[in-house]
């Protein structure tokens, strides 16, 4: 099974420079809020031009993950390392190659977005032309509007446009596209792209299963406070085998589905209809779906029924991020 635990030994002495080329470093993250332990264990590397994408439950730890990638925080143990520097206190070195999105905009409200992006501009070694940052995030015609009149997601892509008015070589994203139309949307997956083809390595938290799919070189799912799951999409999706769906035929009832050997059966509500879908995990995924298939067809002729919207597809991130938060991913990885 390529769907991987993050069983990775505890390394907190480890040196960072084990990880060579890699922009940023975590290692064995723990972070504790009192008595409360938000983040337990975690570790990932990000490389230059690579997007990783760490998804999770609400409350997994992903922000307090990114906060102290961004130095706000201390670990309670383990070690963060952003271009093979300590990020807590952003010292000058970080400070001035690394740029966020974060969930709380830091916009002053009363500004113009022109005004907005001439203060990052001023504070910036080698900014961006306004103009062009207006552009890239398609908000010239509001550049005299206050901040204040922006839609929820204009004020996103100012944000965005405002993290890239200084250049960065590290970016994190956190929920950068919450609030926007999906036309805003597609439009800043482009932007992000763009970055990644120049080299940026970029850190990117999302409830949008989706705009993961679309970026991510590697992703992490991770819930209360570990990363259960981890690689490539590909890498992810395959060891959580092939679904074999259809439309429940009005007469038949779930007891009366077959049983499939080696095949998981559920039956769901979807738009007010009844689906059946059968899930194959073990052995050669392929071939059981093909003999469930089989089996299935077989049965419906012996029936009489036909099997409409009859589809066989691979686990879906969606799928494996329910079962992470389901906890089925420890059953899994054992
Ligand atoms: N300052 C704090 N004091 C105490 N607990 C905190 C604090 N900040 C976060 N937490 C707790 O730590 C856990 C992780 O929170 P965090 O914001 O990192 O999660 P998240 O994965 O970003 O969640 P979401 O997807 O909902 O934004 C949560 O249970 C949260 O309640």
């Amino acid at each position: 099974m390529t769907t991987t635990a993050n069983t990775e030994p505890a390394a907190a002495t480890q040196d960072s420079t084990s990880s060579a080329g890699a922009s940023v470093v975590v290692r064995d993250l723990h972070q504790r809020y009192g008595d409360f332990e938000a983040v337990k264990g975690v570790s990932f590397e990000i490389r230059p031009g690579e997007l990783f994408a760490l998804l999770g439950t609400n409350g997994a730890g992903k922000t307090t993950t990114i906060e102290t990638l961004e130095g706000f925080r201390r670990p309670s143990s383990g070690t963060v390392r952003v271009f093979g520097q300590d990020p807590f206190g952003q010292p000058a070195g970080i400070r001035e190659r690394v740029n966020a999105v974060l969930q709380g905009s830091g916009l002053l409200e009363d500004l113009s977005v022109e005004e907005s992006l001439g203060l990052t501009s001023d504070l910036a070694a080698d900014p961006r032309g306004i103009d062009e940052i207006l552009q890239l995030i398609n908000l010239t015609d509001k550049r005299k509007l206050r901040i204040r009149q922006l839609s929820g997601g204009q004020k996103r892509r100012l944000d965005l446009g405002s993290a890239l008015m200084t250049r960065p070589e590290v970016l994190y994203l956190d929920e950068p596209t919450t609030g926007m139309d999906p036309e805003a949307r597609h439009e800043t997956w482009k932007i992000i792209n763009e970055l990644k083809e120049s080299g940026v390595a970029v850190l990117l938290t999302t409830h949008y299963l989706e705009e993961a799919e679309r970026l991510a070189d590697r992703l992490a799912i991770m819930h209360r406070g570990e990363i259960r799951v981890e690689g490539t999409l590909a890498g992810v999706l395959a060891g959580w085998g092939d679904r074999v769906s259809f439309l429940l035929p009005s007469d038949v009832r779930t007891a009366d589905l077959p049983d499939v050997a080696g095949a998981g059966i559920e039956v769901e509500t979807r738009d007010q209809e009844l689906w059946a879908t059968y899930t194959v995990s073990d052995g050669d995924v392929a071939e059981r779906a093909h003999h469930a298939v089989a089996a299935l067809m077989g049965w419906a002729a012996e029936r009489g029924t036909v099997l409409q919207h009859l589809q066989v597809r691979g686990a879906s991130l969606e799928d494996v991020f329910l079962q992470v938060a389901d906890g089925a991913a420890d059953l899994l990885a054992e």
